[in-house]
């Protein structure tokens, strides 16, 4: 692509090829998730998330997703257990979603697709930094949370309500003491595979760890999501919907269950 890549018909997921060529490679993602193909493994252990309000730095829109950034300097918001060993810092989460309520998660199961999905990305410690790490197969663990309409979901509201100061690409604030925990669904019941991620540069680094159960959001908190640009300030506006890319072959890789 002449162009950076993008969501839209001339810089979209058939074209991330052209620049990336690891988007034909064996551990892509998003995947679709066959509950009754995936092995429950006994093996596997709880999730166990711990994160620390005070880690939460900033909110930015990155021209494909908006994201709030952590601090990960220390060891206060990790991922441990779960199917991953070691330590793994939060580093950032963001989401992904639809022009409509019909579609906008990147993971689907049995083929169904669910308005909007977060990505909670977190790195191993055995590596210096999240830049080493993306680069490793085993350097980052994503756990994956799907929304799906309902009730408005007070949780997201803080998130939502700062949506209007980065609605511009580039455009960044602060957004502190925020609980990211608040933002799982009482069960972490989790189906697990090896891929990558989801966006150029697709690194096939990513340990998925994508919950069963989802969180709600309501219709009108989804058209908030659809009041950001992809475009930058003075740029022909784009609102930013769509930005999922579509399952990957799969290749012959196992999904594991950690319940039955
Ligand atoms: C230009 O972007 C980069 C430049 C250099 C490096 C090392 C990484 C990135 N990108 C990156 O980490 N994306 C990224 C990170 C984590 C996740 C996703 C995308 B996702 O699949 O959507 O969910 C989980
Ligand atoms: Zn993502």
């Amino acid at each position: 692509m002449s162009h950076g890549w993008g969501y839209g018909p001339t810089n979209g997921p058939d074209k991330w090829g052209e620049d990336f060529p690891v988007a034909n490679g064996p551990r892509q993602s998003p995947i679709n998730i066959v509950p009754k193909e995936a092995q429950y493994d006994s093996s596997l252990k709880a999730l166990k998330l711990k994160y620390d309000p005070s880690n939460s730095k900033g909110i930015l829109n990155n021209g494909h997703s908006f994201q709030v950034d952590f601090v990960d300097d220390t060891d206060s918001s990790t991922l441990t257990g779960g199917p991953i060993s070691g330590t793994y810092r939060l580093k950032q989460f963001h989401f992904h979603w639809g022009a409509s309520d019909d579609r906008g998660s990147e993971h689907t199961v049995n083929g169904i697709k669910f308005p909007c999905e977060l990505h909670l990305v977190h790195w191993n410690t055995k590596y210096p930094n999240f830049g080493e790490a993306a680069s490793q197969p085993d350097g980052l663990a994503v756990v994956g949370v799907f929304l799906k309409i309902g009730a408005a979901n007070p949780r997201l509201q803080k998130v939502l309500d700062a949506l209007d100061a980065i609605k511009t690409k580039g455009k960044q604030t602060t957004f502190t003491n925020f609980d990211a925990k608040t933002l799982l669904p009482p069960s972490l019941d989790y189906w697990t595979y090896d891929g990558s991620l989801t966006t150029p540069p697709l690194l096939e680094s990513v340990t998925w760890i994508v919950l069963k159960e989802p969180i709600s959001v309501s219709s009108v908190q989804m058209a908030k999501f659809r009041s950001l640009l992809f475009t930058g300030e003075g740029e022909a506006p784009c609102c930013m919907a769509d930005n999922y890319r579509p399952p990957q072959p799969l290749k012959g890789r196992q999904v594991r269950a950690s319940f039955k």
